[in-house]
């Protein structure tokens, strides 16, 4: 079952033309890579996914259902999550009081400003459950700044699980990462059940490889080819396009 669609997004920026005609369709359940050189849109193309920027023309589908016309809030709201480039996370505050405004953010609590937040126990409860799944737990109370990059990255990740969204898009989540937390990284990711979409900008071909089941390139701003990873790696002319003729492999 198709739950993404993309369907003849265009975007432009005045008179630069970034995205041209993408079309992708992203199934249920599909961990699906889109990689493409630096530049090639592959941010932008999120942007409008999410509804961080207006598409130029085109349609994007959620479920069936148009959402190009909505604002990022309510793309939450109907099962979309997403992590950023940057941190997107509250820096002076601990993991844990992150993971609690998160879930009240979707569950729309009306805060009592006489009542302790510990005193919210379904609140409690949800924010103990993510923090324990995620291997988070001993670290609930340090301030986000004082987290590990990687840890950083991760926290974002439980935040946007944090929404129960259908799918998420992680726009290169292992980027600054060292092997040791990116390899932990991806052994996270794979526990990410698999009702649960991920849609994942990519550029490390070692995590590329272990995590998509499918992959879109993206070529100056079009969808040049979508696969399966065995096609990609396969695929001549993308061997040459983007990596030169040298080998695809991650092993
Ligand atoms: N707000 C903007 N205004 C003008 N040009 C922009 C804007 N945002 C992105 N661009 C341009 O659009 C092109 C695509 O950028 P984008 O960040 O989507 O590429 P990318 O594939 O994600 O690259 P990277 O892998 O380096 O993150 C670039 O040439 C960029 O300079």
């Amino acid at each position: 079952m198709t739950l993404l669609k993309i369907e003849d997004l265009n975007k432009s920026f005045k008179a630069l033309h970034i995205l041209k005609g993408v079309n992708i369709e992203v199934n249920k359940g599909e961990r699906h890579v889109i990689i493409g050189p630096n530049g090639a849109g592959k941010t932008t193309l999120f942007n409008c996914i999410y509804g961080t920027l207006p598409l130029s023309s085109g349609k994007v589908y959620l479920a069936g259902k148009r959402i190009d016309h909505i604002p990022s809030f309510k793309r939450t709201e109907k099962g979309m999550g997403r992590t950023f480039q940057k941190n997107n996370l509250f820096e002076e505050l601990t993991v844990e009081e992150n993971v609690r405004l998160a879930i009240m953010g979707k569950k729309k609590y009306r805060l009592n400003m006489f009542k302790p937040m510990q005193n919210y126990n379904d609140l409690a409860e949800e924010c103990h459950r993510l923090l324990e799944e995620w291997e988070m737990t001993e670290r609930r109370t340090v301030l986000v700044k004082e987290l590990s990059y990687g840890e950083q990255r991760l926290l974002e990740i439980i935040l946007s699980l944090s929404t129960n969204p259908e799918i998420i898009l992680l726009d290169e989540p292992t980027s600054g990462m060292s092997p040791t937390e990116t390899s932990r990284f991806v052994k996270l990711i794979k526990k990410i059940p698999d009702h649960i979409t991920l849609v994942i900008i990519e550029h490390d071909m070692e995590v590329v490889f272990s995590l998509a089941n499918k992959i879109t390139v993206l070529h100056h701003g079009t969808a040049m080819m979508t696969a399966s990873p065995e096609e990609i790696r396969g695929n001549q002319m993308i061997q040459e396009i983007y990596f030169g003729g040298g080998a695809l492999s991650h092993d």
